[in-house]
């Protein structure tokens, strides 16, 4: 059966008048306006309207619309995906003792044109999320059959043109929704747009999803409170249509919604598509209501295709090879989920004319979807990748030439990237970082070890060392806890802003490094001034501020380790655990508690950050030739002391060199972690 739009070549332009259904042509007004430059673009399907004074906003959009909308066909032809499960052994391994595998996808087939709304349509677990994402590609592993966008396969030019919107709303907790909105706009819009433009756009965007009345709400996440899932769903959706893309990807955009907000959000969907964009949404059981907005449907069972085509078209087709829905099964989508579950509905009407469903057993529902499974190979499949053979429309080809190199660069520079992200990092961690808690923390250890160390003196040498000592540990400990969670938190924020190509991980990177830096530097300035003076260290103003200085760059070589560890373990669990170790192989191997380490593991001192810190404080505290009275009457050299001379201080400047060489060494490693660890 052929879909009712092969001939929608000319819908790339946008006007619904090709796509096929009557209640289309309702929008073909709307579609024209998006292509005016001046036109107010109003969205028909959702309540606010656009007020007045925000004409200058429309005209914005309008200009981006025109920029960059960049009509993508997106076809798939015999997509076929298995995975790899995890061997039980025993029984189940063959006697090759090959990995077993499960088939996902098998032969999935399909064409979308711009100015199309296509649902994927399936019982849970029946492949949609991932035919979706392997559309987006996003798919690891190897897939068989061709993805290709107007022909070419997927490429970080097509990356930044895709707008991908998963099942999880992937967002940062503690920004409002405008901020949200505003960040992506920064990152996402053209160079060319000014800061007001870029602002302007994502409050149109609130208006258009009916975001208004919690703009300035806080997001929310697991542990804070914040706006409402639908809403939440609805700023997702939002960051994606910021930059108009060419072909956006949902996954079931309506899960968890009342009906209301789910009709909303599918009339926008369909909207966007009115404009010449290509949209792909996975739905779970749409309302016959929803089902009306939909331009195609593809209907999976187990991975099998069993539908692919035209959405009007769909009772026909399956009552032309023997199915009919009961008599008052309404909704096609019901039958379709039904059909794909391998459960038929009896058209008898008993006494009361309420239609049954056959208590189907295991083998007739096998049997069932083999049939359904059967007949779109027969019927459909043909047809389809005829369609998909054809040519590409000669706009399209005209397009894809006339691509060149820029589309590659990204859309903003460097460091309105790295600007833009240190903001947001700042505005999303200022709770965490600058928590009284965090404060109080710091403090009560300081005052406290002032007062247990209370102008200690040299006479109590041993305590004064301890002292410093303290200081390495103290300083290295805490910094590295807090870095360790750097990446791992931000993980899934990180794959999806750079699977759409939002900015350089270079300019992420040091954004989040420096964004964490005043706190990290501004509680040891506390801490040292506080317990320096109560602990009765060397009174001189540049032994202190040598201390500081010290100490500071222990914080930054131990946050360098915390971000390595993170950003290779991307696991906060294992990150800690390993951590816990090194800090704990760091405190004993130091030389405070043990001078008289065996030689073979003797090294592990020099790989100590905490080592040469010790070393460092000791150095700047005490004189090669200063003595203090050991016993009554007698004078001892301080460098004598067994667990100074353990240390062998002679050349400070190697132990700067060495945490120099950790500091920039440390945070080169986890750049290159998070570089080649994660996804692009
Ligand atoms: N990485 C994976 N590991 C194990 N199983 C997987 C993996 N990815 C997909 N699957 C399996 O593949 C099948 C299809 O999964 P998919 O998420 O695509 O289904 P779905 O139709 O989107 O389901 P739902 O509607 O419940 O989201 C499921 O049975 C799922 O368990």
């Amino acid at each position: 059966m052929m879909p009712p739009d092969q001939e929608s070549a000319s819908s790339i332009t946008g006007n619904p008048a090709n796509i096929g259904t009557k209640t289309n042509r309702a929008h073909e007004s709307v579609a024209l306006q998006i292509d005016q430059p001046t036109s107010n673009v109003i969205n028909p399907c959702v309540d606010d309207q656009i007020p007045h004074h925000h004409q200058q906003a429309n005209a914005v959009r309008a200009s981006i619309l025109r920029q960059s909308l960049r009509p993508v066909t997106l076809k798939f032809e015999d997509v076929s995906y298995s995975i790899g499960l995890k061997s039980t052994g025993g029984a189940c391994l063959s006697s090759s003792h090959a990995k077993p595998i499960r088939s996902v996808l098998n032969g999935v087939s399909g064409i979308v044109r711009p100015g199309e709304l296509l649902a994927m349509l399936g019982p849970s677990g029946s492949g949609k999320t991932t035919l979706l994402t392997a559309l987006a590609g996003r798919l690891p592993g190897k897939i068989s059959g061709s993805i290709t966008y107007n022909g070419q396969p997927f490429s970080s030019a097509m990356k930044r043109k895709a707008g991908f919107v998963s099942q999880d709303d992937i967002l940062y907790p503690h920004l409002t929704v405008l901020e949200t909105l505003t960040y992506a706009a920064f990152l996402r819009l053209p160079k060319n747009l000014t800061k007001k433009e870029k602002i302007e756009q994502a409050e149109l965007i609130i208006m258009e999803l009916g975001l208004i009345r919690c703009r300035n709400s806080m997001v929310g996440g697991p542990l804070v409170r914040g706006i409402s899932g639908g809403e939440r769903k609805r700023v997702s959706i939002g960051q994606e249509m910021l930059v108009n893309p060419s072909l956006l990807l949902l996954d079931e955009p309506t899960s968890g919604l009342d009906s209301t907000t789910a009709q909303r959000i599918v009339a926008t969907l369909r909207w966007v598509a009115r404009g010449g964009r290509t949209v792909v949404t996975t739905i779970h059981q749409p309302s016959s209501r929803l089902y009306r907005m939909f331009d195609k449907v593809l209907v999976l069972s187990e991975g099998y295709p069993i539908y692919c085509g035209g959405a009007n078209l769909v009772m026909d087709y399956f009552a032309s090879i023997g199915y009919v829905p009961g008599f008052n099964l309404v909704n096609p989508a019901d039958f379709l989920l039904d059909l794909a579950n391998g459960v038929t509905t009896d058209t008898r009407q008993d006494d009361q004319t309420e239609f049954q469903v056959k208590p189907d057993t295991l083998d007739d529902k096998n049997s069932t979807r083999q049939y359904l499974v059967s007949c779109y190979k027969k019927h459909l499949c043909p047809a389809l990748k005829d369609e998909i053979q054809q040519c590409l429309p000669a706009r399209s080809q005209g397009l894809l030439a006339s691509r060149n190199g820029s589309e590659n660069q990204w859309t903003t520079s460097w460091w309105l990237q790295f600007k833009v992200l240190l903001s947001r990092g700042v505005k999303e961690r200022r709770h965490e970082s600058y928590s009284g808690l965090r404060i109080f923390q710091v403090m009560s250890v300081s005052i406290l070890s002032g007062l247990l160390w209370w102008h200690s003196g040299t006479v109590h040498i041993q305590d004064q060392v301890g002292l410093l000592f303290f200081f390495s540990i103290f300083w290295g400990f805490f910094p590295l806890f807090n870095a360790i969670f750097a990446f791992p938190q931000e993980r899934p924020m990180l794959i999806k802003e750079r699977s759409s190509g939002m900015y350089r991980l270079s300019s992420y990177y040091f954004a989040r490094m420096i964004g964490d830096l005043p706190m990290e530097l501004v509680l040891p300035t506390i801490f040292i001034t506080t317990t320096y003076w109560m602990g009765g260290l060397k009174p001189s103003i540049i032994s202190f501020i040598l201390t500081l200085l010290i100490i500071l760059l222990n914080v930054l070589v131990s946050q360098g380790l915390g971000l390595a560890l993170g950003a290779i373990l991307m696991d906060v669990k294992q990150a800690t655990a390993l951590s816990s170790v090194t800090m704990l192989v760091f405190l004993l191997a130091s030389g405070y508690y043990i001078q008289h380490i065996p030689g073979f593991i003797s090294w592990i001192k020099f790989v100590s950050f905490s080592h040469y810190t010790y070393k460092l404080l000791i150095g700047v505290q005490y004189s090669k030739n200063e003595v203090y009275e050991c016993r009554i009457g007698v004078h001892c050299k301080v460098f004598d002391d067994p667990a100074i001379e353990f240390l062998g201080i002679d050349c400070l400047a190697k132990d700067v060199v060495a945490l120099i060489l950790m500091l920039v060494g440390y945070r080169l490693l986890a750049y290159v972690a998070l570089r080649f660890g994660q996804p692009h």
